[in-house]
Protein backbone atom coordinates (compact mmCIF):
# COMPACT_ATOMS: atom_id res chain seq x y z
CA UNK A 1 0.00 0.00 0.00
CA UNK A 2 1.53 3.54 -0.51
CA UNK A 3 -0.13 5.61 1.92
CA UNK A 4 -0.29 9.51 2.35
CA UNK A 5 -0.28 10.64 5.71
CA UNK A 6 -1.27 14.44 6.43
CA UNK A 7 -0.52 15.30 10.10
CA UNK A 8 -1.91 19.08 10.94
CA UNK A 9 -0.53 21.99 12.61
CA UNK A 10 -2.57 21.41 15.84
CA UNK A 11 -1.81 17.53 16.52
CA UNK A 12 1.87 18.35 16.77
CA UNK A 13 1.93 22.05 18.99
CA UNK A 14 1.85 21.93 22.73
CA UNK A 15 -1.32 23.24 24.62
CA UNK A 16 1.84 25.93 25.63
CA UNK A 17 2.43 26.62 21.52
CA UNK A 18 5.86 25.18 20.39
CA UNK A 19 6.15 21.82 18.69
CA UNK A 20 5.35 18.86 20.83
CA UNK A 21 8.35 16.45 20.10
CA UNK A 22 6.02 13.49 22.14
CA UNK A 23 3.46 13.50 19.07
CA UNK A 24 6.13 13.90 16.56
CA UNK A 25 7.89 11.05 18.31
CA UNK A 26 4.52 8.92 18.39
CA UNK A 27 3.86 9.98 14.68
CA UNK A 28 7.17 8.73 13.14
CA UNK A 29 7.49 5.50 15.23
CA UNK A 30 4.48 4.12 13.65
CA UNK A 31 5.08 5.55 10.49
CA UNK A 32 8.44 3.03 10.50
CA UNK A 33 5.97 0.04 12.04
CA UNK A 34 4.08 0.70 8.61
CA UNK A 35 7.40 0.78 6.75
CA UNK A 36 8.30 -2.86 8.56
CA UNK A 37 4.48 -3.89 6.97
CA UNK A 38 5.56 -3.54 3.75
CA UNK A 39 3.98 0.02 3.33
CA UNK A 40 5.24 3.18 1.61
CA UNK A 41 4.65 6.31 3.22
CA UNK A 42 4.50 9.70 2.38
CA UNK A 43 4.20 12.26 5.10
CA UNK A 44 2.50 16.15 4.39
CA UNK A 45 3.27 17.66 7.56
CA UNK A 46 1.95 21.18 8.28
CA UNK A 47 3.83 22.73 11.81
CA UNK A 48 6.69 25.51 10.15
CA UNK A 49 4.51 28.31 11.24
CA UNK A 50 3.57 26.77 14.99
CA UNK A 51 7.34 26.06 15.63
CA UNK A 52 8.98 28.99 13.89
CA UNK A 53 6.79 30.98 16.78
CA UNK A 54 8.77 30.52 19.87
CA UNK A 55 12.33 30.75 18.43
CA UNK A 56 10.70 33.93 17.33
CA UNK A 57 9.11 35.14 20.75
CA UNK A 58 5.50 35.33 18.97
CA UNK A 59 3.18 34.27 21.16
CA UNK A 60 0.66 33.25 18.81
CA UNK A 61 0.34 32.54 14.66
CA UNK A 62 0.81 35.76 12.92
CA UNK A 63 -1.75 37.39 11.14
CA UNK A 64 0.31 38.87 8.15
CA UNK A 65 1.51 37.07 5.28
CA UNK A 66 5.20 38.31 5.74
CA UNK A 67 5.48 37.20 9.08
CA UNK A 68 3.78 33.91 8.51
CA UNK A 69 6.64 33.26 6.22
CA UNK A 70 9.37 34.37 8.43
CA UNK A 71 8.14 31.68 10.88
CA UNK A 72 8.05 29.20 8.56
CA UNK A 73 11.59 29.48 7.31
CA UNK A 74 12.99 29.64 10.99
CA UNK A 75 10.57 26.47 11.75
CA UNK A 76 10.45 24.08 8.77
CA UNK A 77 14.06 23.63 9.37
CA UNK A 78 13.84 22.88 13.09
CA UNK A 79 11.08 20.91 12.04
CA UNK A 80 11.92 18.37 9.61
CA UNK A 81 15.35 18.23 12.19
CA UNK A 82 13.60 16.53 14.15
CA UNK A 83 11.57 14.29 11.79
CA UNK A 84 14.84 13.78 10.56
CA UNK A 85 16.60 12.56 14.14
CA UNK A 86 13.77 10.40 14.69
CA UNK A 87 13.54 8.49 11.66
CA UNK A 88 16.78 7.40 11.73
CA UNK A 89 15.96 5.74 14.77
CA UNK A 90 14.67 3.16 12.62
CA UNK A 91 17.32 3.66 10.08
CA UNK A 92 14.72 5.89 7.49
CA UNK A 93 16.36 8.61 5.33
CA UNK A 94 14.24 11.57 4.57
CA UNK A 95 13.45 14.17 2.04
CA UNK A 96 11.95 17.54 2.37
CA UNK A 97 9.88 17.92 -0.67
CA UNK A 98 8.23 22.23 -0.15
CA UNK A 99 5.67 22.54 -2.92
CA UNK A 100 3.49 25.69 -4.41
CA UNK A 101 -0.07 25.39 -6.20
CA UNK A 102 1.93 25.52 -9.75
CA UNK A 103 3.96 22.44 -8.72
CA UNK A 104 0.57 20.73 -8.35
CA UNK A 105 -0.71 22.43 -11.56
CA UNK A 106 1.73 23.25 -14.05
CA UNK A 107 2.40 20.57 -16.89
CA UNK A 108 6.38 20.57 -16.38
CA UNK A 109 5.93 21.33 -12.59
CA UNK A 110 3.48 18.69 -12.49
CA UNK A 111 5.52 15.57 -13.75
CA UNK A 112 8.75 17.00 -12.08
CA UNK A 113 7.22 16.85 -9.07
CA UNK A 114 6.04 13.51 -9.47
CA UNK A 115 8.81 12.27 -10.75
CA UNK A 116 11.11 13.39 -7.39
CA UNK A 117 8.74 11.94 -5.42
CA UNK A 118 8.32 8.44 -6.91
CA UNK A 119 12.10 8.29 -7.12
CA UNK A 120 12.69 9.31 -3.32
CA UNK A 121 9.65 6.35 -3.00
CA UNK A 122 12.07 4.00 -4.76
CA UNK A 123 14.64 4.81 -2.97
CA UNK A 124 13.02 4.25 0.12
CA UNK A 125 12.89 7.34 1.56
CA UNK A 126 10.01 8.86 3.11
CA UNK A 127 9.04 12.40 1.20
CA UNK A 128 8.00 15.07 4.17
CA UNK A 129 5.92 17.44 2.63
CA UNK A 130 4.79 20.86 3.12
CA UNK A 131 3.56 23.87 1.43
CA UNK A 132 6.49 26.01 0.22
CA UNK A 133 5.53 28.96 2.58
CA UNK A 134 8.23 31.14 2.45
CA UNK A 135 7.65 31.95 -1.29
CA UNK A 136 3.33 31.44 -2.04
CA UNK A 137 2.25 34.59 -1.70
CA UNK A 138 -1.53 34.53 -1.01
CA UNK A 139 -2.83 34.27 -4.16
CA UNK A 140 -1.22 31.39 -4.96
CA UNK A 141 -1.15 29.79 -1.49
CA UNK A 142 -3.15 26.46 -0.16
CA UNK A 143 -2.76 27.89 3.39
CA UNK A 144 -3.51 24.36 4.51
CA UNK A 145 -2.16 21.63 4.06
CA UNK A 146 -5.45 19.28 3.41
CA UNK A 147 -6.04 19.83 0.26
CA UNK A 148 -2.30 19.89 -0.99
CA UNK A 149 -2.11 16.07 1.08
CA UNK A 150 -5.02 15.38 -1.62
CA UNK A 151 -3.32 16.41 -4.24
CA UNK A 152 -0.20 14.92 -3.12
CA UNK A 153 -2.34 11.77 -2.63
CA UNK A 154 -3.27 11.96 -6.19
CA UNK A 155 -0.19 13.07 -7.89
CA UNK A 156 1.77 9.66 -5.98
CA UNK A 157 -1.33 7.51 -7.36
CA UNK A 158 -1.65 6.49 -3.36
CA UNK A 159 -3.83 3.68 -2.40
CA UNK A 160 -5.17 6.03 0.90
CA UNK A 161 -4.92 9.04 2.45
CA UNK A 162 -5.19 10.00 6.36
CA UNK A 163 -5.95 13.06 7.45
CA UNK A 164 -4.65 13.58 11.23
CA UNK A 165 -6.38 16.19 12.97
CA UNK A 166 -6.79 16.99 16.86
CA UNK A 167 -10.23 15.72 16.25
CA UNK A 168 -11.28 12.30 16.08
CA UNK A 169 -13.40 12.37 13.15
CA UNK A 170 -16.07 14.71 11.45
CA UNK A 171 -18.90 15.01 13.73
CA UNK A 172 -22.47 16.17 12.80
CA UNK A 173 -21.94 19.48 14.28
CA UNK A 174 -19.32 21.75 16.40
CA UNK A 175 -17.79 18.69 18.73
CA UNK A 176 -17.68 20.75 21.68
CA UNK A 177 -21.14 20.90 21.69
CA UNK A 178 -22.47 17.97 24.00
CA UNK A 179 -24.37 15.51 21.86
CA UNK A 180 -23.12 15.72 18.68
CA UNK A 181 -21.93 12.60 17.26
CA UNK A 182 -19.11 11.00 14.64
CA UNK A 183 -20.01 10.03 11.58
CA UNK A 184 -18.07 6.72 10.80
CA UNK A 185 -18.71 6.51 7.00
CA UNK A 186 -19.29 9.28 4.50
CA UNK A 187 -20.46 7.90 0.78
CA UNK A 188 -20.93 11.36 -1.25
CA UNK A 189 -22.15 14.71 -0.47
CA UNK A 190 -25.62 13.81 0.23
CA UNK A 191 -24.43 11.88 3.56
CA UNK A 192 -22.83 15.44 4.20
CA UNK A 193 -26.04 17.76 4.41
CA UNK A 194 -27.33 19.27 7.58
CA UNK A 195 -23.33 18.60 9.15
CA UNK A 196 -22.16 21.65 10.64
CA UNK A 197 -18.33 22.14 9.42
CA UNK A 198 -18.14 25.61 9.74
CA UNK A 199 -16.52 26.46 13.20
CA UNK A 200 -13.14 27.97 12.85
CA UNK A 201 -10.30 25.46 14.09
CA UNK A 202 -10.55 25.66 18.48
CA UNK A 203 -6.77 25.06 18.48
CA UNK A 204 -4.33 28.17 17.77
CA UNK A 205 -2.17 27.11 15.23
CA UNK A 206 -4.39 24.95 12.73
CA UNK A 207 -6.07 26.59 9.66
CA UNK A 208 -8.82 25.38 7.56
CA UNK A 209 -10.96 23.85 10.44
CA UNK A 210 -13.36 20.83 9.20
CA UNK A 211 -13.95 22.61 5.77
CA UNK A 212 -10.61 22.22 4.04
CA UNK A 213 -10.64 18.48 5.15
CA UNK A 214 -14.12 17.47 3.57
CA UNK A 215 -12.70 19.53 0.85
CA UNK A 216 -9.59 17.16 1.08
CA UNK A 217 -11.74 14.56 1.02
CA UNK A 218 -14.06 15.25 -1.94
CA UNK A 219 -11.07 16.05 -3.97
CA UNK A 220 -9.04 12.48 -3.01
CA UNK A 221 -12.51 10.24 -2.91
CA UNK A 222 -13.30 12.07 -6.37
CA UNK A 223 -9.82 10.43 -7.66
CA UNK A 224 -10.94 6.99 -6.42
CA UNK A 225 -8.91 7.11 -2.97
CA UNK A 226 -10.29 6.63 0.19
CA UNK A 227 -9.67 9.15 2.94
CA UNK A 228 -9.79 8.27 6.67
CA UNK A 229 -10.05 11.35 9.26
CA UNK A 230 -9.02 10.81 13.01
CA UNK A 231 -6.85 12.29 15.44
CA UNK A 232 -2.76 11.96 15.65
CA UNK A 233 -3.58 9.81 19.15
CA UNK A 234 -5.07 7.17 16.79
CA UNK A 235 -2.69 6.85 14.11
CA UNK A 236 -1.35 3.15 14.80
CA UNK A 237 -4.97 1.96 14.26
CA UNK A 238 -5.48 4.62 11.54
CA UNK A 239 -2.32 2.92 9.59
CA UNK A 240 -2.58 -1.06 10.43
CA UNK A 241 -6.84 -1.28 10.53
CA UNK A 242 -7.88 1.62 9.42
CA UNK A 243 -10.96 0.79 11.63
CA UNK A 244 -11.26 4.05 13.63
CA UNK A 245 -12.58 7.88 12.56
CA UNK A 246 -14.24 8.84 9.76
CA UNK A 247 -14.30 7.02 6.44
CA UNK A 248 -14.57 8.86 3.12
CA UNK A 249 -15.53 5.97 0.42
CA UNK A 250 -14.44 6.66 -3.21
CA UNK A 251 -17.40 8.40 -5.59
CA UNK A 252 -15.39 8.04 -8.63
CA UNK A 253 -13.14 6.46 -10.33
CA UNK A 254 -9.25 6.71 -10.53
CA UNK A 255 -8.27 9.81 -12.57
CA UNK A 256 -5.27 10.77 -13.92
CA UNK A 257 -6.30 14.21 -14.67
CA UNK A 258 -3.42 16.82 -13.31
CA UNK A 259 -6.30 19.15 -13.21
CA UNK A 260 -8.11 17.82 -10.58
CA UNK A 261 -6.48 20.77 -8.55
CA UNK A 262 -8.35 23.16 -10.79
CA UNK A 263 -11.68 22.34 -10.07
CA UNK A 264 -11.80 21.94 -6.38
CA UNK A 265 -9.02 23.71 -4.68
CA UNK A 266 -8.60 27.37 -6.20
CA UNK A 267 -11.06 30.31 -7.87
CA UNK A 268 -10.22 31.72 -10.88
CA UNK A 269 -7.61 34.28 -10.78
CA UNK A 270 -10.06 36.43 -13.38
CA UNK A 271 -12.89 35.25 -15.63
CA UNK A 272 -14.10 35.52 -19.42
CA UNK A 273 -17.87 35.64 -20.36
CA UNK A 274 -18.75 33.39 -23.08
CA UNK A 275 -21.84 33.71 -25.20
CA UNK A 276 -24.06 31.14 -25.61
CA UNK A 277 -22.47 28.82 -28.60
CA UNK A 278 -19.36 28.70 -26.18
CA UNK A 279 -21.23 27.24 -23.72
CA UNK A 280 -22.72 24.89 -25.55
CA UNK A 281 -19.29 23.90 -26.98
CA UNK A 282 -17.53 23.34 -24.03
CA UNK A 283 -19.96 21.81 -22.41
CA UNK A 284 -21.63 19.46 -24.84
CA UNK A 285 -18.70 18.62 -27.09
CA UNK A 286 -15.51 19.19 -25.03
CA UNK A 287 -14.33 21.66 -27.38
CA UNK A 288 -11.24 24.43 -26.35
CA UNK A 289 -12.18 27.86 -25.73
CA UNK A 290 -11.57 29.85 -28.90
CA UNK A 291 -11.83 34.38 -28.73
CA UNK A 292 -14.53 34.15 -31.11
CA UNK A 293 -16.58 32.70 -28.32
CA UNK A 294 -16.26 35.57 -25.57
CA UNK A 295 -17.95 38.52 -24.52
CA UNK A 296 -15.67 40.13 -21.98
CA UNK A 297 -12.77 39.56 -20.02
CA UNK A 298 -12.67 40.32 -15.88
CA UNK A 299 -9.70 40.88 -13.78
CA UNK A 300 -6.34 40.11 -14.16
CA UNK A 301 -4.32 37.34 -15.23
CA UNK A 302 -1.14 35.88 -16.69
CA UNK A 303 -1.16 33.24 -19.33
CA UNK A 304 -0.78 30.13 -17.71
CA UNK A 305 -3.27 31.61 -14.95
CA UNK A 306 -6.33 29.41 -13.55
CA UNK A 307 -9.48 31.67 -14.80
CA UNK A 308 -13.34 30.87 -14.87
CA UNK A 309 -14.80 30.82 -17.57
CA UNK A 310 -18.57 32.09 -17.12
CA UNK A 311 -21.67 32.37 -18.75
CA UNK A 312 -24.19 35.23 -19.32
CA UNK A 313 -25.93 34.51 -16.32
CA UNK A 314 -22.98 34.84 -14.13
CA UNK A 315 -22.82 31.10 -13.24
CA UNK A 316 -19.35 29.39 -13.60
CA UNK A 317 -19.35 26.76 -16.35
CA UNK A 318 -15.41 25.50 -16.55
CA UNK A 319 -12.41 26.77 -15.00
CA UNK A 320 -9.29 27.00 -17.43
CA UNK A 321 -5.71 27.74 -17.57
CA UNK A 322 -5.57 30.96 -19.96
CA UNK A 323 -3.48 31.07 -23.17
CA UNK A 324 -3.10 35.03 -22.75
CA UNK A 325 -2.58 37.56 -20.28
CA UNK A 326 -5.61 39.83 -19.54
CA UNK A 327 -4.09 42.81 -20.84
CA UNK A 328 -4.23 41.06 -24.54
CA UNK A 329 -7.92 39.67 -24.56
CA UNK A 330 -10.08 42.33 -25.37
CA UNK A 331 -8.07 42.80 -28.71
CA UNK A 332 -9.16 39.25 -29.58
CA UNK A 333 -12.47 38.98 -28.40
CA UNK A 334 -14.86 37.86 -30.70
CA UNK A 335 -12.94 37.35 -33.44
CA UNK A 336 -11.90 34.40 -35.16
CA UNK A 337 -8.44 32.40 -34.32
CA UNK A 338 -8.15 32.43 -38.52
CA UNK A 339 -8.20 36.69 -38.75
CA UNK A 340 -6.30 36.96 -35.35
CA UNK A 341 -3.30 34.76 -37.11
CA UNK A 342 -3.63 36.44 -40.16
CA UNK A 343 -3.65 40.46 -38.63
CA UNK A 344 -1.42 39.51 -35.51
CA UNK A 345 0.87 36.79 -36.50
CA UNK A 346 0.93 32.63 -36.48
CA UNK A 347 1.32 32.43 -32.25
CA UNK A 348 -2.35 34.20 -32.11
CA UNK A 349 -4.12 31.60 -33.74
CA UNK A 350 -4.13 29.55 -30.06
CA UNK A 351 -7.19 28.58 -28.00
CA UNK A 352 -7.92 31.31 -25.24
CA UNK A 353 -8.62 27.96 -23.11
CA UNK A 354 -7.29 24.63 -24.46
CA UNK A 355 -9.45 21.82 -23.65
CA UNK A 356 -6.91 20.02 -22.48
CA UNK A 357 -6.38 22.54 -19.74
CA UNK A 358 -9.61 22.97 -18.91
CA UNK A 359 -12.14 21.10 -16.74
CA UNK A 360 -16.10 21.41 -16.71
CA UNK A 361 -17.99 22.33 -13.61
CA UNK A 362 -21.68 21.57 -12.42
N1 LIG B 1 -18.21 18.99 12.24
C1 LIG B 1 -16.98 19.01 12.78
N2 LIG B 1 -16.39 17.85 13.14
C2 LIG B 1 -15.15 17.82 13.67
N3 LIG B 1 -14.39 18.93 13.89
C3 LIG B 1 -14.91 20.15 13.57
C4 LIG B 1 -16.23 20.24 13.00
N4 LIG B 1 -16.48 21.55 12.76
C5 LIG B 1 -15.39 22.23 13.15
N5 LIG B 1 -14.41 21.42 13.65
C6 LIG B 1 -13.10 21.88 14.16
O1 LIG B 1 -12.04 21.58 13.25
C7 LIG B 1 -10.84 21.42 14.02
C8 LIG B 1 -9.74 20.76 13.18
O2 LIG B 1 -9.22 21.69 12.23
P1 LIG B 1 -7.74 22.32 12.34
O3 LIG B 1 -7.50 22.81 13.74
O4 LIG B 1 -7.58 23.24 11.20
O5 LIG B 1 -6.89 21.01 12.16
P2 LIG B 1 -5.42 20.72 11.66
O6 LIG B 1 -4.46 21.68 12.30
O7 LIG B 1 -5.27 19.32 12.13
O8 LIG B 1 -5.43 20.83 10.18
C9 LIG B 1 -11.32 20.64 15.20
O9 LIG B 1 -10.48 20.73 16.31
C10 LIG B 1 -12.70 21.22 15.48
O10 LIG B 1 -12.60 22.25 16.45
N1 LIG C 1 2.30 25.15 5.67
C1 LIG C 1 1.81 25.61 6.96
C2 LIG C 1 0.55 24.87 7.25
C3 LIG C 1 -0.60 25.73 7.57
C4 LIG C 1 -1.57 25.04 8.53
O1 LIG C 1 -1.74 25.49 9.64
O2 LIG C 1 -2.14 23.89 8.10
P1 LIG C 1 -3.06 22.88 8.95
O3 LIG C 1 -2.56 22.78 10.35
O4 LIG C 1 -2.88 21.62 8.24
O5 LIG C 1 -4.48 23.39 8.90
C5 LIG C 1 2.82 25.28 8.06
O6 LIG C 1 3.61 24.35 7.92
O7 LIG C 1 2.82 25.98 9.08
Amino acid sequence: MRIVVKVGSSSLSSTLGGLDLSRLHGLVDALAGARDRGDEVVLVSSGAIATGLAPLSLPTRPRDLATQQAAASVGQGLLVARYTERFARHDLVVGQVLLTVDDVVRRTHYRNAYRTLARLLDLGVVPIVNENDTVATSEIRFGDNDRLAALVAHLVHADRLILLSDVDGLYDGNPSTPGTRMLRHVHGDADLEGIDIGTPSASKVGTGGMVTKVEAARIATGAGIPVLLTSADQVNTALASGDVGTTFHPTGPRRSTRLLWLAHATTGKGSVVLDRGAVRAIVERGASLLPAGVVRSEGAYEAGDPVDLVDEAGVVVARGLVNYDSAEVPKLIGRSTHDLAAELGAEYERELVHRDDMVLLG
